[in-house]
């Protein structure tokens, strides 16, 4: 139903008025002045805003302009005596789309309120094109070449036309978000919102007002109401990242959502329905926070539904040379640059503990070097540490008392597993294993446990 809002601090014109358009079906609110009007459209979006012009507080002119400058675009409609026509022929020039002289019949407010409808058409429809195109700029393409990302992405745009709840697993700057988005688009939500939160870079004390909103005066500074990530992603997809550290006292609040698709905003007792589609994504080993009680085991099975496991940029090889050069491609100073085969290999040598986001930083830097050469050369990445004296060594600190390298090697079989999302093949190739070495210490564990347990 179409929302118009009345502005007149006379109450017999706004009685008037609105008695005209409800009885023609519209839905009507009344504003007795321009900031009165203001508060409302802060809360609410009209269609249509129909005003006087000589009003206190604020005036006609200063609403429309005040509106603007809030990139508020709703066509205004003023009311003027036949007497201000130079006014109204000002309001024009202002931005107003359409003026009526009073005395007024109800034919012409109805003409002139229809044709207004027309131009919001128009408007929400350029800005939500425009948004759209704005999403497409940002969102980053997903480059792959090898094996391994192909079976990612065949799992990803398997998942992505059903709203099943994804885990995406891999280590900091794998590619987690790129894929989230990737699922976002190829989904039925793809023309709404993709809305990414870091849950690691929010306060703890904040987590909650800013997923779920908060009402005015919820706390001291809350000076209004304000709508939330869940509200805010209404009808898209929510993408929380670093979802292992969420607070554990929210966590029970973002389980309540997703579960029973609905929350309440911080300070407030309305049930708001959820209608969005959540994908989280971590670099922690969940399944152990769970174990050591700072993940709650329900929400983890929530969330936990459909995992997707981004195996490190040293796994997949493959995908080094072709992301160098997209990433090239994406630095205004980097679109004619080359890479020598040296230099390729040089690349593929590297272990990149950084992942894509490292490979991106170096790649910006070598581009820098090379201004007047334009060629990326061996020499220029000759400050990548490759080679056997530097990979493959890691520190690991023996305890004052020592402790059973069985130990070890089952804590090391268990967090590869949670960061594989239970994919063997997966979890011993971040061990360096085989498949069936990595069966056997499977094996040896459970075998292990079993006697313990006996
Ligand atoms: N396959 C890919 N194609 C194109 N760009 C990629 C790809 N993977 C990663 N990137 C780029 O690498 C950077 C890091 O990616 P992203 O933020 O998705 O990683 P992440 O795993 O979510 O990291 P974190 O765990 O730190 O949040 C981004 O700039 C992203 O655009």
């Amino acid at each position: 139903m179409a929302q118009i809002l009345i502005v007149d601090d006379e109450s017999k014109m706004r009685t008037l008025l609105s008695m005209m358009l409800t009885k023609k079906g519209f839905a009507v609110d009344q504003a007795v002045h321009g900031r009165d009007a203001m508060e409302k459209m802060a809360k609410t979006t009209y269609d249509v805003v129909i005003s006087d012009i000589k009003m206190p507080e604020m005036d006609g002119r200063q609403l429309i302009k005040t509106m603007r400058e809030n990139k508020i675009l709703t066509p205004v409609v003023f009311i003027t005596a036949f007497a201000t026509i130079d006014s109204a022929v000002d309001m024009m020039q202002q931005g107003a789309s359409d003026y009526v002289t009073k005395p007024f019949d109800e034919a012409r407010i109805l003409l002139t309120v229809q044709k207004a409808m027309t131009l919001n058409h128009l408007i929400v429809e350029n800005q939500e094109m425009k948004a759209a195109m704005a999403r497409d700029r940002q969102a980053h393409d997903l480059v792959f070449a090898s094996k391994e990302m192909e079976q990612v992405v065949a799992l990803a745009e398997n998942v992505a036309t059903v709203d099943t709840a994804v885990l995406i697993l891999g280590e900091s700057g794998t590619g987690k978000e790129v894929v989230a988005n990737h699922i976002h688009k190829k989904s039925l939500r793809a023309d709404n919102r993709f809305v990414p939160v870091n849950c690691a870079a929010i306060s703890s004390n904040l987590v909650e007002s800013e997923l779920f909103g908060y009402e005015k005066g919820a706390f001291t500074g809350a000076a209004d109401r304000t709508r939330g990530k869940f509200e805010f992603a209404t009808g898209g997809t929510l993408f929380l990242d670093e979802i292992g550290d969420l607070p554990i006292e929210s966590q029970g609040k973002l389980l309540r959502a997703l579960q029973e698709k609905k929350f309440q905003r911080v300070g407030g007792n309305q049930e708001i329905p959820v209608d969005v589609r959540v994908i989280c994504a971590t670099n922690r080993d969940l399944e152990q926070m769970v174990n050591q009680s700072r993940f709650r085991q329900d929400l983890y099975y929530r969330v936990n539904v459909f995992p997707i496991f981004i195996p490190p940029l040293r796994q997949r090889k493959g995908d080094i040379v072709p992301l160098a050069r997209y990433i090239m491609t994406t630095f205004s100073f980097g679109k004619d640059h080359e890479l020598t085969d040296a230099a390729c290999r040089k690349l593929q040598e590297y272990t990149w503990p950084g992942n894509v986001r490292e490979l991106a930083n170096v790649l910006e830097r070598c581009l820098i070097l090379t201004r007047d050469t334009r060629t990326i050369t061996a020499d220029t990445l000759a400050f990548l540490q490759t080679g056997p004296a530097t990979t493959g060594q890691v520190a690991v600190r023996l305890p004052a008392n020592g402790i059973a390298l069985q130990k070890v090697q089952m804590s090391l079989v268990k967090q590869a597993l949670a960061a594989a999302g239970n994919n063997q093949t997966t979890a011993a190739k971040l061990l360096g294993l085989s498949r069936s070495k990595f069966r056997v210490l499977v094996k040896n564990m459970e075998e292990d446990k079993n006697m313990e347990e006996e």
